[in-house]
């Protein structure tokens, strides 16, 4: 008798490249926060990111409202969704018959965006095996699967062919890889002409090294924050030129100060509040031609 096995995420997973990327697998694959799923559940998007612009508060109307709750994670989750629609709009001229990569996908909320918005192809990388399971679960359950595809991959070494994507991005995913390997390796893939963009925090070196709350962010996450200077450094050193730097800073306080008021604070809120007003911490998108 024979067994039909139904490939999965699960059953081609490399092993980590590094102990590091083992711990950062492990923690993504545990990681189940309402702030995070139940932002998803709004309307099937799951992000790992923050949100950028003012806060309506006529939606929100009264917190004393039986609803008030459920309006705000809707307000929360539209905010992300903005952040991404935002990073989306930097991508460049993107047809349907363009591959475009998504560096530590996360549950794949930006990609099913991409896909939507250009019709494109979107390749997803993440370390944790429930994260790639989760994104294609979602983009099955939207028919899109033969567009949207995730897998367990490290970021630094894709199997993605040489020149072969018109646009790619990390999303709030740098902080887990050194910078100088990350852009080699988008480098490597994009075509010249193509674009690169994240949005990320990074530490401004104006305020002198890390402060205490950009350790706090590091010591919760498992991450390593890097400074704005290396950004602009390593992409230099590796073909991205800078089209397009924005200081998201003033744009992402709002979404932070509505969010330390919800129930779904995580406790890393005032390390995110504090370090943006203290000038320590920089939430900023970065966009650079591959030339
Ligand atoms: C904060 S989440 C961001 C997810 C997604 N970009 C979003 O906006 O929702 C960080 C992601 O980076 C991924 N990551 C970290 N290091 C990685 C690496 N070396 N290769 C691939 N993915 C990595 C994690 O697995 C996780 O999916
Ligand atoms: C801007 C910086 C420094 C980001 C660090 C990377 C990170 C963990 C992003 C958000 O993920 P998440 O959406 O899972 O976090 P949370 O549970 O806090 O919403
Ligand atoms: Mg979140």
């Amino acid at each position: 008798m024979t067994t039909e096995i139904t490939p999965t995420v699960s059953a081609t997973i490399p092993a980590p490249a590094t102990p590091y990327q083992g711990d950062i697998a492990r923690y993504w694959n545990n990681e189940a926060r309402p702030v995070n799923l139940r932002l998803g559940d709004v309307d099937g998007l799951y992000h790992h990111h923050y949100g950028i612009g003012a806060v309506n508060h006529e939606a929100l109307g009264d917190p004393e409202h039986s609803e008030y709750e459920k309006k705000l994670i809707a307000e929360l989750h539209r905010l992300e969704s903005a952040q991404a629609e935002f990073l989306l709009d930097h991508l460049g001229p993107i047809t349907a018959d363009d591959t475009l990569v998504d560096a530590g996908c996360g549950r794949g909320g930006s990609m099913v965006m991409a896909h939507q918005r250009f019709g494109c192809k979107v390749e997803g990388v993440t370390l944790s095996a429930t994260q790639a399971e989760f994104g294609n679960g979602r983009a099955r359950d939207l028919r899109i699967q033969d567009h949207v595809r995730s897998r367990v991959c490290n970021m630094l070494d894709t199997p993605f062919e040489k020149g072969s994507v018109a646009a790619s991005w990390n999303n709030e995913s740098t902080m887990y890889v050194d910078l100088h390997d990350l852009f080699a390796e988008h480098s490597r893939f994009l075509k010249v002409g193509g674009r690169y963009v994240t949005i990320t925090g990074c530490w401004n070196p104006r305020y002198g090294q890390p402060s205490k709350w950009v350790s706090q962010i590091n010591a919760h996450f498992e991450c390593n924050i890097h400074s704005r200077r290396e950004y602009l450094r390593a992409m230099a050193d590796n073909r991205l030129v800078p089209q397009t730097v924005v200081d998201l800073t003033p744009d992402t306080l709002p979404y932070w100060e509505l969010r330390a008021t919800s129930s779904l604070v995580t406790g890393i809120e005032e390390a995110f509040i504090e370090s943006y007003r203290d000038g320590s911490f920089q939430y900023v998108l970065i966009a650079a031609d591959r030339v």
